[in-house]
């Protein structure tokens, strides 16, 4: 899906380059996290696979395309695929959170009646359906990035890019951020994150690709963070940890190619969830039910909806078969239309205590199950906005 081969970038008038042959293969449906210390190339790295810089030698090819052979013309197509999460937000401070969100759809050209079906189930996604007429000045931190988020994903993009989405955020902010991450992740979304926060990293236990100097240091399944630890595990709440830890234990469950069927997945999900809390040290076992909010507990009424959104919209995550509007430019199909992931529904680590799927999707949101509309995220961050 995302493939670097031998890729150099040497930025004008720098003796060293930012990226010194890297060799990298991303699949559809990863997690990946690119680590490093600052300066090593974690952000050159997300620019050229957004095709927003051109490699000094190598090749990149993603979703099937060779970013050499996109013509500038249609890199603006190339890029409704991805979706992007930064560290500043970076929303329009003179719009709404629905016209945010709106507005990636707008300049696409969708339709209203796309755009006016789209936004909101989003917007219920991650949480945010009822502060829709707030501006971004009006939002918390993490509230301002899960607008950031609904706005990289409404459009269903193959892949997901994050530059350190929770550099601007507290630790418990961060793992709201996090869990919805990887429950776009397990929807199908393939997410690519640099990050300097360890503990996720170390946590989560995905891949970890490390960068020093540019060059690529370690790929590894499952990995840590490394040496370059910039938030110890111990700033993390005991049940944040815990959270953290039982959600990816389910994630594992869930997504496992010997996943029983879902009659089995109560018992399933148990056994990950049992074995996951005995290997932690910390004393929590209340951390499922930390992650779900109060019924009444944002401030102001909750949505008039109750259905998990995710799994019936990433029944149709990919439905621009050619990236680069509908000319045969030698996409790789396969990579565009993966017959896997987007299959698949959101799995019951959302809910531990409630682990039939179709049930849980019949009564409450993927929001309220990740914890995401809480009475306290307005008193918790307040980021920048650009
Ligand atoms: N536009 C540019 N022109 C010149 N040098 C650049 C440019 N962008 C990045 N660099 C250099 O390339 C190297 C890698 O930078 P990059 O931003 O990719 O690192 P990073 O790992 O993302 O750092 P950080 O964690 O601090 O964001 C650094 O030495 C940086 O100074």
């Amino acid at each position: 899906m995302i493939l670097f081969e031998n890729v150099t970038k040497k930025y004008r008038g720098t003796a060293k380059p930012a990226l010194d042959r890297v060799d990298m293969n991303i699949d559809r449906g990863e997690f990946v996290f690119i680590v490093g210390a600052s300066g090593s190339g974690k952000s050159s790295c997300l620019r050229l696979v957004l095709r927003e810089d051109q490699p000094s030698s190598g090749k990149i090819h993603v979703l099937g395309q060779d970013l050499s052979k996109i013509s500038s013309r249609k890199v603006p197509y190339f890029r409704r695929n991805l979706g992007t999460v930064f560290q500043d937000f970076r929303l329009l401070t003179n719009k709404t959170v629905y016209d945010n969100v709106a507005f990636s759809l707008q300049v696409i050209g969708k339709s209203r009646g796309f755009i006016q079906e789209a936004v909101p189930d989003t917007l219920e996604m991650v949480g945010l359906a009822n502060k829709a007429k707030r501006f971004p000045h009006e939002l918390s931190g993490g509230e301002q990035q899960r607008v950031a988020i609904a706005r990289a994903i409404v459009n269903k993009p193959a892949i997901l890019l994050a530059d350190e989405p929770t550099g601007n955020l507290d630790p418990a902010t961060s793992l709201g951020i996090m869990q919805l991450l990887r429950a776009i992740n397990a929807a199908g979304t393939t997410v690519v994150m640099a990050t300097h926060e360890a503990a996720f990293v170390d946590i989560m236990q995905q891949r970890v690709v490390e960068l020093s100097q540019g060059a690529v240091v370690r790929d590894e399944v499952g990995g840590g963070y490394g040496e370059t630890a910039s938030i110890p595990v111990s700033d993390l709440s005991a049940q944040g940890v815990q959270v953290l830890r039982t959600t990816e234990a389910v994630v594992r469950a869930a997504l496992s190619p010997q996943a029983a069927p879902e009659t089995d997945s109560a018992e399933h999900v148990e056994a990950a969830v049992a074995a996951e809390t005995a290997a932690i040290a910390m004393p929590a076992p209340q951390a499922p039910e930390a992650a779900r909010p109060p019924a009444a507990g944002a401030d102001e009424p909750a949505a008039d909806t109750d259905t998990v959104v995710v799994p019936a919209r990433s029944a149709s995550v990919f439905e621009e078969p050619n990236p680069l509007g509908g000319e045969d430019d030698g996409v790789d199909e396969d990579t565009l239309r993966p017959d896997g992931p987007q299959e698949r529904r959101i799995p019951g680590f959302l809910d531990p205590d409630r682990p039939d799927p179709v049930q849980m999707s019949e009564t409450g949101s993927l929001a309220e199950h990740l914890g995401l509309n809480r009475k306290d995220d307005d008193q918790t961050d307040v980021g920048p906005v650009r």
